[in-house]
C-alpha cells in the first residue's frame, strides 16, 4: 500500500505576506486530516519562513531544485546540505521547466538524483513528454529514455517519480483520467523492469493542471499515487481539496 501524496510547487510565486496567508489558511482546514502526505516546495529564500509557518503541523517541507555539487565556487546554487539545515525532506528535480528554459540535461538529473539521495533527502523525480511527443506517437518512447538516463538502480533510498505532460503544464488541460493511468501503467512497468520488487514502493505522482475537480478522478486510478500541484497549491481551499480528493 502506497500512502498517497500531494506535493504542491510554489514555482517563483510567494512572497512573505502571501506565503504566512497561505500556510496559515491551509493550516486550519488541515485540523485531523492525516491519511495525505502533503508537502510545500517554496521558493529556496523562503524555505526558512515556511519551515517556521508548519511547525506543529503534518505538512512537510520540500526544494524545488538542488545543486548536484556539495560546496564551493558554485556561483547562485544551492547545496542538499545547505537544504537540510532547513527541515527540507524532498527535492523536485528534473522538472520540464528546468529541463527546457534552464537546458538541464538527462545527464544533470540524474546526478542531481544521486546527490539529493546521497544527502538522505527524498528526490521527486519529474519526466514527461511535450506535445509534439506526443502527436508524433513518441510518448512512451520519451518517457522510457527519460527513466533509463536516471540509472534508478544505483540509486540507494527511495525517491518519487512525478509523470508531468509538458502540454498539460499551466495549460488548463489536464490528461484525462484514462490518458494518465495509461501512462503511469508504463512507468510503473518500466520501473519493475530497472527495480524488479523494489519498484512496487516506488509512488508515480501526476502533474499537469491538477485541480478540485479533477483531482478524484485522476487519484482514483489505480497507477496514480497522488499529484505534483502547480498553480492551484496557491490557493488554500483549492490546494485542500485537491489533499482530501488524494485521501478518499
Ligand atoms: O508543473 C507543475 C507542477 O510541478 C504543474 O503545474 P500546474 O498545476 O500549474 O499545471
Amino acid at each position: 500500500m502506497r500512502t498517497p501524496i500531494v506535493i504542491a510547487n510554489w514555482k517563483m510565486n510567494g512572497g512573505l505576506a502571501a506565503n504566512a496567508n497561505l500556510v496559515s489558511g491551509l493550516k486550519k482546514q488541515l485540523v485531523g486530516q492525516q491519511a495525505t502526505t502533503i508537502v510545500i516546495c517554496p521558493p529556496a529564500p523562503y524555505l526558512a519562513q515556511v519551515e517556521q509557518l508548519i511547525e506543529s503541523s503534518n505538512i512537510q517541507l520540500g526544494a524545488q531544485n538542488a545543486s548536484e555539487y556539495s560546496v564551493g565556487a558554485y556561483t547562485g546554487e544551492v547545496s542538499l546540505k545547505m537544504l537540510q539545515e532547513f527541515g527540507v525532506q524532498y527535492v523536485i528535480i528534473g522538472h520540464s521547466e528546468r529541463r527546457v528554459i534552464f537546458k538541464e540535461t538527462d545527464q544533470q538529473v540524474a546526478e542531481k538524483c544521486k546527490a539529493v539521495v546521497a544527502g538522505g533527502l527524498v528526490p521527486v523525480i519529474c519526466i514527461g513528454e511535450s506535445l509534439e511527443e506526443r502527436q508524433q506517437g513518441n510518448a512512451q518512447i520519451v518517457i522510457k529514455k527519460q527513466l533509463q538516463a536516471l540509472s534508478l538502480e544505483e540509486l540507494r533510498g527511495s525517491f518519487i517519480i512525478a509523470y508531468e505532460p509538458i502540454w498539460a503544464i499551466g495549460t488548463g488541460e489536464t490528461a484525462s483520467p484514462e490518458q494518465a493511468q495509461e501512462m503511469h501503467e508504463f512507468i510503473r512497468f518500466q520501473l519493475r523492469e530497472l527495480l524488479a520488487e523494489r519498484a512496487d514502493s516506488v509512488k508515480v505522482l501526476y502533474g499537469g493542471s491538477v485541480k478540485s475537480d479533477n483531482a478524484g478522478q485522476l487519484f482514483a486510478m489505480p497507477d496514480i499515487d497522488g499529484g505534483l500541484v502547480g498553480g492551484a497549491s496557491l490557493q488554500a481551499e483549492e490546494f485542500f481539496a485537491i489533499c482530501r480528493a488524494a485521501g478518499n
